[in-house]
């Protein structure tokens, strides 16, 4: 297998050669989404949202975010979730600190700190993800082990210590971001699932096993 960052690949899984490898391995990444034709960008955010929304009926509480234009599922994502019926939480960026605050989903947003656009309603704090059934996390790229590399600020790693055990994590990738092997650091979450617009669903083997509500449902 390639090595898309340029380090060094251990056999049969995700290495431990941590920060400075994700740190080149973020702007290849960043600028690839950048490069990235808006014509597929709305093809992957159609066939992304078909896939997520499928597998998200009956969930009560679903933790997503708003993407930004570069990110997958970009512009639909707040609108298809909106159509479900449960509770949609969305990140709020604290003013100072790394705890990432929840706020439900309002049909107006506004933009916060980095630009990144939020909800108008009350703030909850960081717990407030324990509520959640299904925690839809932004992802860079996820290996086939279930490692996340996010955007490098560490706060979805530290939002998800607050998530149920039996939380579904999902992220959302391109289908060239679900890659076989991220280097990984001990602090690192791991997701459950991913959905990419090729393959749709695809359950991780990630520790510890979080529970699918999907799992009764046929595919
Ligand atoms: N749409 C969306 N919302 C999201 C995320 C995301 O990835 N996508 N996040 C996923 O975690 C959180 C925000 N994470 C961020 C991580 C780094 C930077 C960033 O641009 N950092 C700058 C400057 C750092 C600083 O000023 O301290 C940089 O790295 O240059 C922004 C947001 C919460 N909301
Ligand atoms: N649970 C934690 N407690 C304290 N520091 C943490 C924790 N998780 C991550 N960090 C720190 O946050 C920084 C960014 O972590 P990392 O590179 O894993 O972020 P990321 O997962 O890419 O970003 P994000 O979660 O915002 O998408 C690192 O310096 C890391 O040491």
């Amino acid at each position: 297998m390639a090595s898309p960052g340029g380090w060094a690949v251990a056999a049969g899984g995700d290495h431990h050669d941590g920060a400075q490898a994700k740190t080149a391995y973020r702007r290849e990444l960043l600028a690839r989404r950048a490069a990235r034709p808006a014509g597929d960008r709305a093809a992957a955010a159609a066939a992304i949202t078909d896939a997520l929304l499928a597998g998200l009926a009956g969930a009560r509480t679903i933790a997503a975010y708003a993407p930004e234009p570069v990110e997958p599922g970009a512009p639909l994502l707040p609108a298809a979730l909106d159509r479900l019926d449960a509770r949609v939480l969305l990140p709020v960026i604290p003013a100072t600190g790394r705890q990432l605050q929840w706020a439900v989903a309002t049909a107006q947003l506004v933009a916060g700190r980095y630009g990144l656009l939020e909800p108008v309603g009350p703030r909850f704090g960081p717990s407030e993800l324990a509520t959640a059934d299904v925690v839809v996390v932004p992802a860079l790229a996820v290996s086939r082990a279930g490692v996340r590399l996010g955007r490098g600020g560490g706060y979805y790693d530290r939002a998800l210590q607050h998530a149920r055990p039996d939380a579904l994590l999902v992220a959302l990738v391109f289908d060239d971001e679900l890659v076989d092997h991220l280097p990984a650091e001990p602090h690192d979450q791991p997701v459950s699932a991913v959905v990419t617009p090729s393959t749709g669903w695809l359950r991780l083997p990630a520790p510890p096993a979080h529970a699918d509500p999907r799992d009764d449902q046929p595919r």
